[in-house]
C-alpha cells in the first residue's frame, strides 16, 4: 500500500522510518520549496498526490491547506489533527469535500488511550467527560501559555481551563487530544478541559475521566516527549502508524 506523507515534522519522520511492507512510502506532500528529508518524490500540490493513503503529519494548517483537495479526489485521509474540527467552517469543508469525492478522513486516537472506551460508552450515554493534559513547561512552548513565563515556573500553572472547543483553537498543535476526546465523547461544548504546564512532569501526562449510562472510568497516559519536538508524544506517531498498518490487515482491533 503506498502511503503519502503530508509534512516533515518529527511525526512524519517517525512514520517515514518505521512504515514497513505492505506498507511503503510513495511521496511527501510538503510546502513549495521544502526539501524531502528522504530519497522521496516530492509534490506540493495535493492534486499531485499519487497514493493508496495519505498520512497527515502536518496539523491543523496541512488539513486546512490540503484536506478538502485530497477528500475531493477520493483519498482516504489519516490525520492526527483533530484540533481541525473545533473550526466549524474547516470541519464542514471537510466533511463536505469527503462526500462530494467519496473520500475518507480517519482520526487516529493520538497521544491517549481509552478513545475506544469512551467512544463505546457514548453509545449508552455520557454525562461527563473531563481531560487533563500535563506536560513539562517547554512541552507548551509557542502556545498562549507563554505569556506565563514558562521557563521561571517553580511548580504547577493551569494556564487553560474551559471546553475542548476553546482549547482546541488556543492551542492547535497541543490540545489535539482534547479535540479528539470531545468527538469521541460528549461533544466540544461539554468537553471540560485543563491544561497544565508542571515543572515537575518529565512526561506528557493525558487524563481523561468519563461518567455515564456504562458507570465510569479514570485513566492516565505518562507519554514520552517525541525527540524533535517536546510538544509531540511518541504514542501519536505510533498511533498514526498503528491506525495505517490496521487499513491492510485482515483482523482489526478497534
Ligand atoms: N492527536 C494527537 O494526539 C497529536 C496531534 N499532533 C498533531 O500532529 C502535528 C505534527 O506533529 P509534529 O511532527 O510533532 O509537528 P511539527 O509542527 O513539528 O511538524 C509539522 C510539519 O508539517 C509541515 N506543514 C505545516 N503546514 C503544511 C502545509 N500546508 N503543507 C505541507 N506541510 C506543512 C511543517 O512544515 C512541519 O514539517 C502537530 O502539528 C499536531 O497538530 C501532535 C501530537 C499529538
Ligand atoms: O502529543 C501530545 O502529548 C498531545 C498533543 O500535542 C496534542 O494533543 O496536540
Amino acid at each position: 500500500m503506498r502511503v503519502a506523507i503530508i509534512g516533515r515534522g518529527p511525526i512524519a519522520q517517525y512514520i517515514a522510518e518505521h512504515l514497513k511492507p505492505p506498507l511503503a512510502l510513495a511521496q511527501m506532500l510538503l510546502r513549495p520549496g521544502a526539501e524531502a528529508p528522504l530519497d522521496v518524490p516530492a509534490v506540493s500540490d495535493a492534486r499531485d498526490v499519487d497514493a493508496d493513503v495519505v498520512a497527515d503529519c502536518a496539523g491543523m494548517d496541512g488539513l486546512r491547506a490540503h484536506g478538502p483537495a485530497l477528500l475531493e479526489a477520493g483519498h482516504r485521509v489519516f490525520t492526527l489533527s483533530a484540533a481541525a474540527f473545533a473550526d466549524a467552517a474547516l470541519a464542514e469543508s471537510l466533511v463536505a469535500a469527503a462526500e462530494r469525492g467519496g473520500g475518507r478522513i480517519i482520526l487516529a486516537a493520538g497521544a491517549i488511550g481509552a478513545i475506544d472506551t469512551l467512544s463505546a460508552a457514548k453509545v449508552g450515554g455520557l454525562t461527563a467527560v473531563r481531560y487533563t493534559g500535563r506536560k513539562p513547561p517547554a512541552g507548551w512552548a509557542g502556545t498562549p501559555a507563554e505569556r506565563f513565563g514558562l521557563k521561571s515556573l517553580t511548580e504547577p500553572l493551569v494556564h487553560f481551563e474551559g471546553n475542548a472547543r476553546d482549547a482546541a483553537l488556543a492551542y492547535p498543535k497541543n490540545a489535539n487530544v482534547a479535540a479528539t476526546v470531545a468527538l469521541a465523547g460528549i461533544g466540544f461544548e461539554a468537553t471540560t478541559v485543563r491544561l497544565i504546564a508542571d515543572p515537575g512532569v518529565a512526561a506528557n501526562t493525558h487524563t481523561l475521566e468519563a461518567e455515564g449510562a456504562f458507570g465510569r472510568f479514570s485513566a492516565t497516559f505518562e507519554a514520552a516527549p517525541l525527540p524533535g519536538n517536546p510538544r509531540s508524544s511518541g504514542l501519536a506517531a505510533m498511533s498514526l502508524l498503528r491506525a495505517l498498518e490496521s487499513e491492510v490487515a485482515c483482523v482489526r482491533i478497534v
